[in-house]
């Protein structure tokens, strides 16, 4: 569970959040929309304690992040738009190095049965990364985060440039991992997305949390009415 109590950030004079709250219970994929510079990766670098709040607090599974930092980020996986990779390891070694700077160690077996079963294919996962596509190479990120049993997900526009069949797979993939009850904060510019993956959704503008509802509240057609009309309303 992640949870951010009156976040706010300034960049020297810039106010670019003003006081977000926000919570993602487990088992709930919370999508961030808002147009460029809304300030959705400022929060989520906030709650990956990449930058600090200038005020506010993020919660951890209830517990104050800067408590416990190091068993925070354990809970955390980031797959940002572009995961990088060593591209010239394969699937399998990348995965078993990034396992190994988190403390887990899997044999081979479990290495590649993480891959296959994140939808990578069996004959790409001993190939070097530099031969995949950007879709198989967010699968590695998925196979990271379960392999790790993350509790909690962050993604920052993870499936922007994929076609939508990769799109489509990864999202389902998101589906299977709010099943086993992580929480999923994802920042997307993609609507139709938001509303079909989504549980909840907020509507960022200008550093401020400006709606925020669950998606079956509300159709696709709403949501894109509603969303219009928040970015041309004139505060
Ligand atoms: N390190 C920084 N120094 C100064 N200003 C920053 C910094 N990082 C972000 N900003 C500013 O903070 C505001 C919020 O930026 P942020 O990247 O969070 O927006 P965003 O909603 O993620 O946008 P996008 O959709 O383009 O990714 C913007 O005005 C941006 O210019």
């Amino acid at each position: 569970m992640l949870e951010a109590i009156n976040l706010k950030k300034n960049f020297g004079d810039h106010q670019a959040l003003k006081g977000i709250n926000m919570t993602v219970n487990a088992g709930e994929i919370f999508c961030l929309l808002g147009a460029n510079g809304a300030g959705k990766t400022t929060t989520i670098n906030i709650f990956l304690n990449f930058i600090k709040p200038t005020e506010g607090q993020v919660l951890v599974d209830g517990e104050p992040m800067e408590k416990n930092i190091k068993l925070a980020r354990k809970k955390m996986v980031y797959i940002p738009e572009n995961l990088m990779l060593y591209p010239h390891l394969s699937g399998v070694e990348n995965l078993d190095f990034f396992l190994r700077i988190g403390g887990i160690s899997l044999n081979k077996e479990n290495l590649e049965q993480q891959l296959i079963s994140s939808g990578l294919q069996d004959n790409f996962i001993h190939r070097s990364v530099s031969t995949y596509s950007k879709g198989m190479r967010q699968k590695v990120g998925i196979a990271l985060a379960k392999s790790k049993n993350a509790s909690i997900l962050l993604l920052d526009e993870p499936t922007s440039g994929l076609d939508p069949k990769a799109s489509n797979e990864f999202h389902d993939l998101l589906l299977k991992m709010k099943e086993d009850g992580v929480s999923t904060l994802m920042a997307t510019h993609d609507l139709f997305r938001a509303k079909s993956t989504g549980t909840h959704i907020g509507i960022m503008k200008n550093g401020e949390m400006v709606k925020t509802l669950e998606s079956h509240e509300i159709d696709y057609q709403d949501l894109e009415q509603l969303y219009l009309e928040e970015m041309v309303r004139l505060d």
